[in-house]
């Protein structure tokens, strides 16, 4: 297994005061597989990636293992642990912006990411590499791409961009926290299959976290379905939300506005009637 979480625990604050953030977390990816994390507002998702990563709040107390190949990070030393974000892991969010330098062009960030993982690359080659990569992911002028500044390109070419990298850098594992959600509905469609291409063809294991449940079924093969800091129901995304068993999931899956339904609902007249 690539990760593995085994009862994790989080919780802030001490004595009476104590809130538990993350409650026996157990999870698992494998090399080339997603997981969709989907829950409301406010249910942990983003915490669990952030136990993965280590970067939790100030004043918080973990428990738990997690388990990255065979080392448990939870021990890792703080130069382990900078190694493992920087060589193993890629975040991709909501804001491609974040990952990104607003003064580098394109073709920087590419490059140093190719030359992170293969130190011996030249630059040529990286040049050459780096162009590939942004056509794999659907940019198709990529050496007008390699040129621009971030603050030149639209949310959904800045997502691929941020995509390329982690393949560039030959991350193993990825952590996507709402990835499209500033995307228009075509352009979220064309990153999960960007996504899911390149998380197969690298063999990447992928955290997908959402409040989508229909983004979470296209994106990923399990989902676990999270609720107040614990995971209430897990399986493969069809089970999951074909027959779910929790009430909870069943709740979610009740509200879940359908397309059908909001492409047959009738049109309100102007006087509201
Ligand atoms: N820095 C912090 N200190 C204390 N509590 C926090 C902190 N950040 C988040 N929380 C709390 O942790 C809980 C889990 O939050 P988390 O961000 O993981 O939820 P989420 O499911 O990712 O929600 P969203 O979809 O809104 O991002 C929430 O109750 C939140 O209020």
């Amino acid at each position: 297994m690539m990760l593995t979480l085994e009862k994790v625990g989080l919780a802030i604050g001490s004595g009476p005061d104590t809130r538990t953030l993350l409650e026996d977390i157990s999870l698992q990816v494998g090399p080339g597989e997603s997981l969709g994390l989907v829950g409301e507002s406010g249910s942990g998702k983003s915490m669990t990636l952030r136990s993965i990563l280590r970067t939790l709040p100030d004043g918080s107390t973990s428990s738990g293992t997690v388990r990255y190949r065979d080392k448990d990070i939870t021990t890792l030393s703080r130069e382990e642990l900078r190694r493992f974000r920087a060589a193993e892991v890629s975040m991709i969010s909501q804001n491609p912006l974040a990952a990104l330098n607003p003064v580098l062009r394109v073709e920087r960030f590419l490059i140093e990411g190719i030359q992170a993982a293969k130190p011996r690359t030249s630059a040529a080659e990286a040049r050459k590499t780096a162009l590939a990569l942004l056509a794999d992911v659907g940019i198709h002028d990529p050496e007008r791409c390699l040129r621009s500044y971030p603050h030149q390109l639209s949310g959904g070419m800045l997502q691929r961009v941020v995509i390329a990298g982690s393949v560039a850098r030959g991350s193993s594992l990825l952590l996507a926290d709402e990835p499209t959600t500033a995307l228009d509905v075509t352009t979220q469609s064309d990153v999960v299959a960007i996504l899911n291409e390149a998380r197969t063809d690298a063999g990447m294991a992928m955290i997908f976290v959402t409040h989508d449940l229909d983004l979470a079924a296209a994106a990923c093969q399990r989902i676990a379905v999270m609720q107040k800091g614990r995971i209430v129901e897990a399986g493969p995304a069809q089970s999951v939300l074909g027959s779910p068993q929790h009430e909870y999931t069943q709740m979610l899956v009740a509200s879940k506005p359908s397309l059908t339904r909001r492409a047959s609902a009738p049109v309100p007249s102007e006087d509201g009637k």
